[in-house]
């Protein structure tokens, strides 16, 4: 599979981040004065980076604050959740093992995340994921992000693909719609954050299992 390039999305699809993204988020509506929120509502207020998720709790708990107090919420926040990144966050059950199997087959793999890269970089090396990715980009790697194809394409450059064959697997809209304004295959994982069923994204393929990815992507490339 030496002319296979994979990009993967991080959040709800290589690692359950959720439960430090709730913890950061809870911790900023602290110093902000309003209600926690529960950790089922964080999931699906993920996927836009973390500007965008500090955003969503505090409408979600009262409404948006002064411009300038928000400023110092998404500080605050960046700052808590830079040193709580891997608390208790934890790759999905069967992720290693099939970034192995990819890795010795000769694929070339990137992370292709609205994370912000000061998040994303320290979180895939803490979590010794770095090892197995040539490429990783942000939310604000580049002008535009997911779902935006230039997200994919700046990656996939990163990546030196010249020729062979892309695929994108995540659990959004985002990363489905990319692929898809990329006019590159999607695979869907079930298990990640989007609040609609994965099947109404129309994505290529779908996956409940990353031990499902190996065997699916040796069947695709070999079609
Ligand atoms: O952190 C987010 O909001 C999104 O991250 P993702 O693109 O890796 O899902
Ligand atoms: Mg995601």
């Amino acid at each position: 599979m030496q002319d296979l390039y994979v990009l993967f999305d991080l959040d709800g699809t290589l690692v359950d981040s959720a439960p430090d993204l709730h913890g950061a988020l809870n911790h900023s509506l602290t110093r902000a004065g309003r209600d926690l929120i529960d950790i089922a509502q964080v999931r699906h207020m993920v996927g836009q980076g973390a500007r965008v998720l500090l955003e969503r709790g505090l409408t979600a708990t009262g409404g948006m604050p002064s411009a300038e107090i928000f400023e110092e919420l998404v500080e605050e926040f960046f700052d808590y959740y830079e040193d709580h990144l891997i608390d208790h966050s934890v790759p999905y059950e069967g992720v290693v093992t099939s970034l192995e199997l990819f890795k010795k087959a000769g694929v070339t793999m990137g992370v292709c995340t609205n994370k912000p890269m000061r998040f994303a970089v320290p979180l895939l090396q803490q979590m010794g994921l770095s090892k197995f990715f040539t490429a990783t980009t942000g939310g604000d790697s580049f002008e535009v992000r997911k779902p935006d194809a230039g997200h994919i394409n700046g990656t996939l450059e990163e990546m030196n693909f010249t020729k062979g064959t892309a695929l994108m697997v995540g659990d959004s809209d985002s990363d489905i719609s990319a692929a898809r304004n990329a006019g590159i295959p999607s695979i869907a994982v079930t298990f990640g954050y989007t609040e609609i069923p994965v099947s109404d994204l129309n994505p290529t393929h779908i996956i409940d299992h990353f031990d499902e990815l190996y065997p699916l992507v040796t069947k695709i490339t070999r079609s």
